[in-house]
């Protein structure tokens, strides 16, 4: 395992302050390098079709990138959107905006009781994208995010993880009730404190560290803060 040091849940965040304030790196670039990376990491496994699970956040806005990215490879791709579209904003509200002009397909799934046609659309996929919930996450998943957890898990399609298994603490490794099983997690920047703890182990799967152009003098001073 390398000696570089991980970064907690708040030094994660800390990087997305500095690099706009200090380093004048919009965020939507670092999130267009997120979801590049993390749609190039999906892409070498050849998906037949996927199904990207977006979240409120920013680990949401992820989610929007990698669409765009399958999308621009000919691989077909359908949103779940598990938050009311007026909730998104940001970053996240500008990759949302390019994502319906291109036309890609947004499944509405923002209701707490979620309609029999999330099982349908996860049927139909053989790669589900979880980018529900990232850093932002302190409390165990509220609906609809978590029955949307509990029916990925009990599909057949494989899972790429985006950051962060939705659920998971990435600092302790302890998962909430319900975390997402993951064969793969695409995490930003460096590993994460929690996913080495044999706790995290059924959750994160193989991990792959996604490089998202944050500059290193900017991590050598989050990791003296
Ligand atoms: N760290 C970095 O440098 C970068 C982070 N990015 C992404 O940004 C993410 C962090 O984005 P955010 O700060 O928006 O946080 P998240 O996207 O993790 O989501 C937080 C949102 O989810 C909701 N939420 C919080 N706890 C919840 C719970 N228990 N159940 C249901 N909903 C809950 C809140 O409304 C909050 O707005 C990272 O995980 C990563 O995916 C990337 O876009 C690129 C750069
Ligand atoms: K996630």
């Amino acid at each position: 395992m390398s000696d570089r040091p991980l970064l907690t849940r708040e030094q994660s965040r800390a990087v997305d302050v500095l690099a706009a304030e200090k380093y004048h790196i919009p965020g939507v670039i670092l999130m267009e390098n997120a979801g590049r990376g993390s749609a190039e990491l999906l892409i070498a496994r050849r998906p037949a079709s996927v199904l990207i699970c977006c979240g409120p956040g920013n680990n949401g806005g992820d989610g929007y990138v990698i669409a765009r990215h399958l999308d621009l490879a000919g691989i077909p791709v359908r949103i779940a959107l598990l938050c009311p579209r007026q909730r998104i904003q940001g970053d996240a509200l500008i990759n949302f905006t390019i994502l319906e002009a291109a036309g890609i397909e947004i499944l509405d799934f923002a209701d707490e009781s979620l309609c029999p046609s999330f099982a349908q659309s996860l049927d139909r996929a053989d790669w589900v994208i979880d980018a529900m919930l990232g850093t932002g996450v302190t409390s165990p998943p509220r609906e609809p995010i978590a029955s949307a957890i509990g029916q990925v898990n009990a599909a057949t399609a494989q899972v790429m993880a985006i950051d962060i298994p939705s659920g998971l603490d990435c600092d302790s490794g302890v998962p909430y009730e319900p975390t997402i099983v993951a064969d793969f997690t695409a995490t930003f920047v460096t590993s994460k404190p929690g996913f080495a703890k044999p706790s995290a182990e059924p959750y994160v799967g193989e991990v792959h560290v996604v490089d998202i152009g944050t500059p290193q003098a900017l991590l050598r001073e989050v990791f003296r803060s």
